[in-house]
């Protein structure tokens, strides 16, 4: 079956229409959601042992797409793992996102800045999986520094060390998908709510695709034009290939 999608505009619409005055989300509850759908991606693909290591090094973006991997930290600490945060530009829009960050230190999640050694967390040998929440659908190429420089880096270990990307494979066009050969391929993609367009463009043989974000009811979803997806029982996620 062809896989449903929605454009980043419409993407942005059906978010404006979650947190309108009508439906009446907060932004909070759709970021807990979402961060928590990551984590439960990366328990799937990556168990929990207290045998084998457990170090994940989430990197934060300035927006929405960061938010989500700070939750997907506090996630993942609280089921055994020992997530590492790196977030480089911190948005001061809201105080939001600085709550997000005490919640962080309140599990003693180090949370590194602009200027911290992050890049001694791109050891394979030590870390399980880097979870990419750089960018999501608000992603406009060309990418700015200093992630640019992140996601070269990311590149070069991308091999060794598997990429978790939230939402969108950061650097990738949303709706075309990969902008040249350059860009990184994760090993898996947690899609929220609905896939973009750039969710067709994964080699299903090298990247494992979810769809997680699980909070709009049937009838919203077809409004968009996709039918629901069958999440099991109260997962969050939803192995698509
Ligand atoms: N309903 C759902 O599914 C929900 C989705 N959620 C999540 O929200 C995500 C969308 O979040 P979003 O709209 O905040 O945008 P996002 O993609 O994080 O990036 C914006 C930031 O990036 C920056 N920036 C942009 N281009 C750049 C460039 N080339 N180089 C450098 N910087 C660049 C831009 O900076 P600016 O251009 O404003 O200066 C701004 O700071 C979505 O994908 C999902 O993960 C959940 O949290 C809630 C429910
Ligand atoms: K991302």
């Amino acid at each position: 079956m062809a896989l449903r999608t929605i454009s980043s505009q419409l993407a942005a619409q059906l978010d404006k229409e979650l947190m309108g005055p009508e439906v009446g989300f907060t932004l909070e509850q759709l970021m807990e959601l979402a961060g928590l759908s990551v984590a439960q991606a990366v328990v799937k693909e990556f168990p929990y042992s207290e045998s084998r290591k457990s170090q994940v090094l989430v990197i934060a973006g300035p927006g929405n797409n960061g938010g989500d991997g700070l939750v997907c930290a506090r996630h993942l600490a609280l089921s055994g793992f020992q997530p590492v945060v790196y977030y480089p530009k911190r948005t001061t829009k809201t105080p939001f996102y600085a709550q997000l960050v005490n919640q962080l230190e309140f599990f003693k999640v180090p949370v590194l800045g602009a200027g911290d050694n992050w890049a001694q967390y791109l050891d394979h040998t030590k870390t399980l999986c880097v979870v990419d929440a750089i960018f999501g659908f608000s992603f406009k190429p060309p990418v700015r520094e200093p992630f640019g420089s992140i996601l070269e880096q990311l590149r070069h270990t991308q091999h060794e060390l598997p990429i978790v990307s939230v939402d969108i494979p950061t650097g990738w066009d949303v709706d075309e998908g990969p902008a040249d050969s350059d860009c990184i391929i994760p090993s898996v993609l947690v899609s929220l709510t609905v896939p973009k367009p750039c969710a067709t463009k994964i080699d299903t043989r090298e990247t494992h695709h979810y769809v997680g974000g699980r909070f709009i009811p049937r009838d919203f979803a077809l409004k968009y034009g996709f039918e629901p997806f069958p999440y099991e029982n109260l997962d969050q996620v939803l192995r698509l290939h």
